[in-house]
């Protein structure tokens, strides 16, 4: 019986609305889901672990990475690189995993334009308000104060690619916005050009109508 392709959930959002934490839930509620690994030139934040958060690559070997063709996409943000390695990713939705990419709009158009678009669910997340993304972004504490500032400077341009995205969710209250999240995977795990074992399916009513 055909087996579905996973998919691949694109959730972007500016800095700050909440993306990490709403993948975490989404992975805590379908253990079967996973987290794209991406690689970044940015320094590693206090806690943050080689090969967990991101793959932390010198610019050299992120220029190598790119240059051999490794990832699905790639863009600078916030004056660093990230990208997308590829090979994880294409294994895992030809498994039937379904795959979270914590992407900015860059990254998320470059992959909407792939080969694998047909998979593609792609999910914007707002925050409740510019002061609630400030609160947030100094609540995390991880960044300086300049950083935060230049994230805060890019959020507008960020907000401004939302109606390219599949789906809009306000990030007001987290359990709320986790479970409009699980409702948009259900239903599209649930579309009928996602269910290619379907026909065999309906083959097997068919033939149940038959003997009756
Ligand atoms: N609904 C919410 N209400 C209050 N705080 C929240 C909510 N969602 C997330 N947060 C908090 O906001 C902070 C930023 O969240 P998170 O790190 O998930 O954002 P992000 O969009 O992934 O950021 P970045 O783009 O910088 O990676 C975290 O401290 C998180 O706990
Ligand atoms: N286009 C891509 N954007 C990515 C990728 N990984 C993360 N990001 C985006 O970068 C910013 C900043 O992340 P942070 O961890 O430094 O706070 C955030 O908006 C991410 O969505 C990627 O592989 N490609």
């Amino acid at each position: 019986m055909p087996k579905r392709r996973g998919l691949l959930v694109i959730l972007s959002s500016p800095s700050g609305a909440g993306k990490s934490t709403l993948a975490r839930r989404l992975m805590d509620w379908d253990a079967g889901m996973s987290f794209s690994v991406s690689a970044t030139t940015r320094a590693a934040r206090p806690g943050e672990v080689d090969g967990r958060e991101y793959f932390f690559r010198t610019p050299e070997e992120f220029a190598r990475m790119v240059a051999a063709g490794e990832m699905l996409e790639h863009a600078e943000v916030f004056g660093n690189r990230y990208g997308t390695p590829r090979g994880p990713v294409e294994a895992r939705l030809a498994d039937g995993q379904d795959v979270i990419l914590d992407i900015d709009w860059q990254g998320g158009q470059q992959v909407r334009r792939s080969v694998l678009a047909h998979d593609v669910v792609s999910v914007f997340i707002l925050p409740p308000s510019i002061a609630d993304l400030e609160s947030r972004l100094r609540g995390r504490a991880q960044d300086s104060d300049a950083v935060i500032a230049g994230r805060m400077a890019k959020s507008r341009d960020e907000i401004s690619h939302w109606g390219e995205y599949d789906y809009v969710l306000i990030n007001r209250e987290l359990d709320r916005a986790a479970e409009e999240l699980r409702t948009i995977l259900v239903a599209e795990r649930a579309r009928a050009d996602r269910q290619p074992w379907l026909s065999d399916f309906v083959r097997g009513l068919n033939e149940e109508f038959e003997a009756r």
